[in-house]
């Protein structure tokens, strides 16, 4: 599903209005009936206080127009106009008059007003601010929602959460409403997902506004939602006259003195997606250990017993997975940096191996093409340098990624897969996967994923989603605590059989 920008969503507007022959208050009412049918199918009526929150745009506007359905199923509603400006637009002014017309006085908030009364057990309509927002909340209106976040209701808000600009981090934290839900118009933004605005709402859920298909369809965007029908497309069937050969060989190189571990959870994870045949490449230390582990990987070690010197692979690989547990020494540098000058097949880089990229910047030019780079913020930041906030952070990573052709994989709540100039959001996954070791079976994952004929850019969008999904999977018979990177993998099957179970048989199920 695509992620649209506020402008692009602007676009749409205007597309569909000039389309459908439409004006513009009918999507604003489009927008209030669906607000006010998911409120209805779930209060059904209750005596709750629902006190509406409007600013004096098109958010209020839908607000507004809310507050006037609510009022006609019989709820108890209070609407407060926040008036931080006098550019009122004509689809509020509209939906005001309609109110009126109902006898219903909304409260006018200024700057010199006094904070209304609120209750934990109201619910909080948030429409102060949508995606219009464009400079600081002045600092009333920065207290007022400061006031509705200390009431402690269940606040919804209309479209985006109120003081959250769509493109760069909040001016002042305290002054963004931190919704319980929010209730946003026909397509995802991009604020959901990134970890410095994705905390300013618990959940989120999409309302069809009938925004013009055939406008969504054809027009670009830079970031993508990835959800199951964006990943199935990208499954490659295992063919039925096939052997382990045409699954590729895998090596995994990574490992030193007290983690060897790092490299049996990357090998076991990349058997376990499918690669035909995987070695590892450690220390010498690594051999007993990993040989009784995982009987079905071939163990290859250095000359050294407790570090990577030098790097030796007596065939031809279809794809290296490299950097867990590796370690720094000089010595593992050096063998790293000779590995790159003699590969051509993609790698798939991580930990250790992107430390050695960060402190050795020169290296980069011989990372061969199409490899795939999985940092976690603070291997980012010693890759691509500082930025000024998530925003940044992605033009950055598009930077890096576009210079040295490679898949960037920005790991995290949604991890983020940077080509070129595009985002790939990831929608799987939960914070049971924040543990050692998971970050190693991922790599695994896209390792074994591209040894079987992924392209680097569907194995880490594809494995990114499976790793989250069999996480997910976990935890629905773990809970989050318990699990562990191992537990991950022994759920890598059971996400295969869910990501292909086909709809039908979801709905007997339920059925
Ligand atoms: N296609 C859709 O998704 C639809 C969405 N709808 C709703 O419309 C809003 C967007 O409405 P809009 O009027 O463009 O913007 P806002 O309501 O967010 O803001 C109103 C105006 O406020 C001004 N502004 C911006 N920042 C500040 C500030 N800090 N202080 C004071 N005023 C501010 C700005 O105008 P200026 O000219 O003064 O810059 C905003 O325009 C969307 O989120 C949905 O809720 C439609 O109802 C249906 C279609
Ligand atoms: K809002």
């Amino acid at each position: 599903m695509k992620i649209f920008t506020a402008d692009q969503i602007y676009e749409a507007d205007k597309f569909t209005i000039e389309k459908q022959q439409i004006s513009s208050d009918v999507l604003m009412e489009k927008a209030a009936t669906e607000l006010f049918k998911w409120i209805h199918s779930r209060l059904q009526g209750a005596e709750v206080t629902i006190q509406l929150f409007c600013g004096i745009g098109n958010n209020g506007g839908d607000g507004i127009a809310l507050a006037r359905h609510l009022q006609e199923h019989g709820y108890a509603i209070q609407v407060h106009v926040v008036n931080y400006s006098d550019k009122r637009s004509k689809d509020f002014l509209l939906n005001l008059e309609r109110l009126k017309d109902r006898k219903i006085w909304p409260e006018f908030i200024n700057h010199d007003s006094g904070l209304p009364e609120l209750s934990p057990n109201d619910i909080i309509v948030d429409a102060i601010f949508g995606i219009g927002l464009n400079r600081p909340p002045e600092s009333w209106v920065g207290d007022l929602i400061k006031h509705i976040n200390d009431s402690r209701a269940f606040v919804l808000a209309v479209d985006v959460p109120s003081g959250l600009p769509s493109d760069k981090a909040p001016w002042n934290k305290e002054h963004v409403v931190r919704a319980s839900y929010v209730l946003s118009f026909q397509v995802p933004k991009l604020i959901f997902f990134l970890p410095e605005t994705g905390i300013y709402q618990n959940q989120w859920e999409l309302l069809d506004i009938g925004l013009d298909s055939e406008f969504l369809g054809k027009t670009a965007t830079a970031y993508e939602l990835i959800g199951k029908p964006e990943v199935l497309p990208m499954y490659r069937p295992r063919l039925k006259f096939s052997h382990k050969g045409t699954y590729g060989h895998a090596v995994i190189v990574g490992g030193s003195y007290g983690k060897i571990g790092a490299v049996q959870l990357a090998s076991n994870a990349c058997l376990t997606v499918g690669s035909g045949l995987v070695t590892a490449f450690v220390p010498e230390c690594g051999y007993h250990s990993l040989q009784t582990a995982i009987p079905e990987i071939m163990v290859l070690t250095d000359e050294e017993d407790n570090t990577i010197t030098k790097i030796d692979i007596p065939f031809k690989p279809s794809v290296v997975g490299i950097g867990m547990g590796m370690g720094t020494e000089e010595d593992t540098v050096k063998a790293f940096s000779a590995l790159l000058k003699n590969i051509e097949t993609p790698m798939v880089i991580d930990a250790d191996g992107l430390n050695i990229l960060a402190k050795h910047p020169k290296f980069m030019k011989d990372v061969p093409k199409q490899s795939v780079l999985t940092p976690h913020p603070k291997e980012l930041e010693r890759l691509i340098g500082e930025w000024e906030d998530d925003f940044d952070k992605l033009e950055k990573a598009k930077t890096f990624a576009t210079k040295h052709d490679c898949i960037l994989l920005i790991k995290g709540a949604h991890s983020i897969t940077i080509y070129n100039t595009i985002g790939f959001v990831n929608t799987t996954g939960n914070p049971g996967m924040a543990t050692a070791g998971s970050g190693d079976v991922l790599t695994g994952m896209i390792t074994g994923l591209i040894a079987q004929g992924y392209s680097s850019l569907n194995a880490a969008v594809f494995g990114v989603y499976l790793h989250g999904l069999a996480g997910d999977m976990g935890v629905s018979h773990n809970g989050y605590e318990a699990l562990k990177a191992s537990g991950i993998i022994e759920n890598i099957g059971k996400a295969y059989m869910e990501l292909l179970r086909p709809p039908e048989i979801e709905n007997n199920k339920e059925a």
